[in-house]
């Protein structure tokens, strides 16, 4: 449950996933979703990098946001096969993901990286969404709590604002597996990282949204956006289907 003036953010990520023929996907969910919902939420898109210039497209003139998935953290240089926020603004993008824990498991990303990435979206007014979340082993030797902080209390850039900055609290197990924590659990590592905002940032911390990610479904979007300090939706499977993903954009319908 979004509060304090935070306005809610459903964001997909469709990962590894999209070809050309899936800007009908970004159509369809741009025509379904009504003015009164947008309204109200923030809706973003992002598709591999791939596809980020045809899906800005595809939005112009709705409030529909696009962003990436990863960034170098240098504006450009040397580094093959890399894309900097410069290229993703460039393109119309506004988001990026930074962090993702499939970037920290099979690219080896620490937190340090995740800094120096948080930063380069800022550099290029791009907003970062900064993921953390812990594995089963570590929630099962009770440290998911110490795990997340120490991911927020490094990757964060000082100074954040929620101009810049979006967390995403993204339990490991929970991703694609059909699993979520229970909601006070999941409140229970909002309420601390809402927390460390506060302390970080003050009043400007109290701005940044924090978002659930992690089998979010249309199903379970409405329980799980109620809990306490929950902004928003970090999507993956559910955001490629345009019902699944509109679906779960709709548990803020009033
Ligand atoms: O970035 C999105 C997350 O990894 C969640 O993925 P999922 O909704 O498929 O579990």
């Amino acid at each position: 449950m979004a509060s304090e003036g935070r306005r809610p953010l459903v964001a997909g990520n469709w990962k590894m996933n999209g070809l050309r023929s899936s800007i009908a996907t970004v159509e369809a969910i741009r025509d379904g979703l009504s003015p009164q919902l947008l309204a109200d939420i923030d809706v973003l898109i992002c598709p591999p990098a791939t596809l980020v210039s045809a899906c800005v497209e595809a939005v112009k003139g709705s409030p529909i946001a696009i962003g990436g998935q990863n960034l170098h953290a240098r504006p450009n240089g040397a580094f093959t096969g890399s894309i900097s926020a410069e290229m993703f603004a460039d393109l119309g993008a506004s988001y990026v993901i930074v962090g993702h824990s499939e970037r920290r498991a099979y690219h080896y990303e620490t937190d340090d990286g995740v800094h120096a990435k948080a930063l380069g979206a800022r550099r290029a007014g791009l907003r970062g969404i900064i993921c953390v979340g812990e594995t089963m082993e570590e929630r099962q030797q009770g440290r998911a709590l110490d795990i997340v902080r120490a991911q927020l209390a490094i990757g964060i850039p000082k100074g954040a604002t929620a101009e810049d900055t979006v967390i995403a609290y993204e339990p490991v197990w929970a991703i694609g597996s059909g699993r979520t924590p229970t909601p006070k659990e999941i409140a229970e590592v909002h309420a601390s990282l809402r927390e460390m905002l506060d302390k970080m940032a003050g009043t400007e911390g109290a701005k940044i949204r924090i978002l659930y990610g992690g089998s979010v479904k249309p199903g379970n979007a409405r329980e799980l956006m109620a809990v306490e300090n929950v902004d928003g939706a970090l999507v993956g499977g559910a955001s490629l289907v345009a019902e699944d993903f509109l679906g779960i954009c709709r548990a803020y319908a009033k």
